[in-house]
């Protein structure tokens, strides 16, 4: 069972909310002009990854307060809970075992009285053996060609995941060539199939539940696709996969089940990059890679079991989220990964974050009154600095930024990853220092301006500084790495959900679009004019059908 704590109840909440109204007005360069030890107290090393959070509007007494209510919410109980397989997902009556997926050390781990390790690692082996056979070319299409492409379709969870780690980790590519539809626009597939050779295009039908409109609108159009370029129906067998928790709709939809690659109900969508859905990660990295990618994740997970909280890297993120969200009213929390390769991460956590923490009913049922899940967004620096920074610098907003760079870059070209880096270090220091009116007025007067042009201009140059950011340097982005970091974000939207009351693991709010879209789509199927919604939506529905 999960606590159930209205963490707004609590000792620790009372005595923070006190607390802000001190650390409020506090910047953070004299925090640390008053602290030598600033950067030790406040940074923690997992293997290759540092976490530097001391530029935060913290002091000791904070984060002391921040794990004391971590420990009034019961988080380790929680913690606990999930590891052990208890059904916390009390909504869809789920356990919550992607770390099972990961559990390299093979300990059992039970569902139901069942040990679910012997089938883990048995589609593992499948996966393992697959990918081998694709990537050496030993899988031959239906006319005994090797496959050159691999298309993962799937969406959400069946997507994203699979798309943001087979770009980060892009150095350690194979010669298959990765493709991923999902939107069910239908520009999607036909601009990825174009060019390509169904005698050597290999479709991955990613799907959870294998009802998912959009993948299974795909799906069948790559079918057709693949049937007029000249495959038959027994040569389906060669060129489609799915991976799947429903075996039924699987063998339906006219996939043999030997080429199914199972999962179950116990790996939420947006957890399931470390099941059969990061088939195509195993097939782009190899699974030597696919298995360095679960272990770096596993090896996260024994941290978060096992660290003190004041030093477990996922529980301290957690933490100071909550602080900004809950104390500062903070509304958003930006990613910006200092690494191209990662371009897709924020948008892999939009989902992970926003999917999981989005909710606005506690675990009882009731309304909360206290913000929960921060919007999540972001761009690769330095990208962003050139688009959106301008308001994280100066805008009126609070926008706390976990900024992620890699020591050493695949590609050490001239002097590209110290311009680089220079951007990752100079960026949190101007956030947090800023530049004072002083500062401004002395650097115009050096500049030769005049005293009418300093009095114009000054103001408008003056940064406030004092804005939060966390700085996550890794050694080198790897597969082993990647799956750490993956883990450690995971594991801080579980922390949060936990302090905020919420459940985490359900997607209930996915569901009531999805339904209005499916009595809206009979109606376009003709040309009669619709009159059973509201004006709006009328009105956009005839002009659609006029106009189409
Ligand atoms: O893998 P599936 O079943 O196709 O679901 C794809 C996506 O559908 C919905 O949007 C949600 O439930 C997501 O969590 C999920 O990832």
């Amino acid at each position: 069972m999960l606590p159930n704590i209205n963490f707004t109840t609590t000792d620790a909440y009372k005595y923070l909310s006190d607390h802000y109204i001190d650390m409020a007005g506090a910047t953070m360069k004299d925090l640390f002009a008053s602290d030598n030890e600033r950067f030790k107290k406040f940074s923690i090393k997992f293997e290759d990854i540092l976490l530097d959070y001391s530029k935060n509007r913290i002091n000791d007494e904070t984060l002391a307060l921040l794990l004391q209510l971590a420990k009034e919410c019961s988080l380790n109980e929680a913690i606990a809970a999930m590891f052990n397989g208890e059904a916390i997902n009390a909504t869809e009556g789920r356990q919550v075992l992607h770390t099972a997926l990961r559990n390299q050390s093979n300990t059992p781990v039970y569902v139901d009285g069942k040990d679910v390790m012997p089938d883990v690692n048995s589609v593992l082996a499948h996966m393992k053996e697959f990918s081998d056979a694709v990537i050496s070319g030993s899988w031959k299409g239906y006319t005994g060609k090797a496959i050159t492409d691999v298309v993962n379709i799937g969406i959400g969870g069946s997507d994203l995941g699979p798309v943001m780690v087979t770009e980060a980790l892009k150095a350690y590519k194979n010669h298959l060539n990765l493709h991923f539809v999902s939107n069910v626009d239908g520009t999607h597939i036909a601009e990825t199939l174009k060019g390509l050779n169904a005698e050597t295009t290999l479709f991955l039908i990613a799907s959870k539940t294998f009802t998912t409109q959009e993948t299974m609108a795909n799906a069948h159009s790559a079918r057709e696709w693949f049937i007029t370029s000249g495959g038959n129906d027994d040569d389906v067998a060669k060129h489609f996969a799915a991976l799947s928790t429903n075996a039924d709709g699987v063998s339906k939809f006219g996939i043999d089940t030997k080429n199914m690659f199972e999962f179950w109900d116990w790996v939420g969508g947006r957890y399931s990059l470390w099941s059969a859905i990061g088939l195509s990660i195993s097939l782009g990295v190899g699974f030597d890679n696919f298995t360095e990618l679960l272990a770096g994740a596993h090896a996260m997970d024994n941290h978060f079991k096992t660290a003190e909280a004041h030093e477990n890297l996922p529980v301290i993120v957690a933490l100071l989220g909550i602080w900004y969200n809950n104390f500062f009213g903070a509304e958003t929390q930006a990613i910006l990964p200092y690494d191209q390769y990662m371009h897709r991460f924020a948008a892999y956590f939009q989902q992970g974050d926003m999917e999981s923490n989005g909710k606005y009913v506690d675990r009882n049922g009731e309304p909360v009154d206290y913000s929960t899940g921060p919007i999540i967004w972001g761009e690769p620096g330095t990208n962003g600095q050139h688009a959106f920074y301008q308001l994280i610098h100066q805008g009126t907003k609070l926008i706390p930024c976990d900024f992620i760079a890699p020591a050493q870059s695949h590609n050490p070209l001239g002097e590209h990853h110290n311009m680089l880096l220079s951007n990752f270090f100079a960026q949190t220091e101007a956030l947090m220092n800023g530049k004072t009116e002083d500062e401004v007025v002395a650097e115009l007067k050096a500049a030769g301006k005049s005293e009418e042009e300093i009095a114009k201009l000054a103001q408008f140059k003056v940064f406030e500084g004092n804005r939060p950011t966390n700085s996550i340097l890794v050694k080198k982005i790897t597969p082993r790495s990647l799956g750490s970091l993956l883990a450690m974000y995971e594991h801080k939207i579980f922390v949060q959900g936990i302090i905020w009351n919420i459940y985490s693991f359900d997607q209930w709010g996915v569901e009531l679009g999805k339904q209005l879209a499916g009595k809206i789509l009979p109606e376009l199927k003709n040309n009669d004019e619709v009159s059973s919604h509201d004006s709006s939506t009328n009105g956009l529905i005839n002009q659609y059908k006029a106009w189409r």
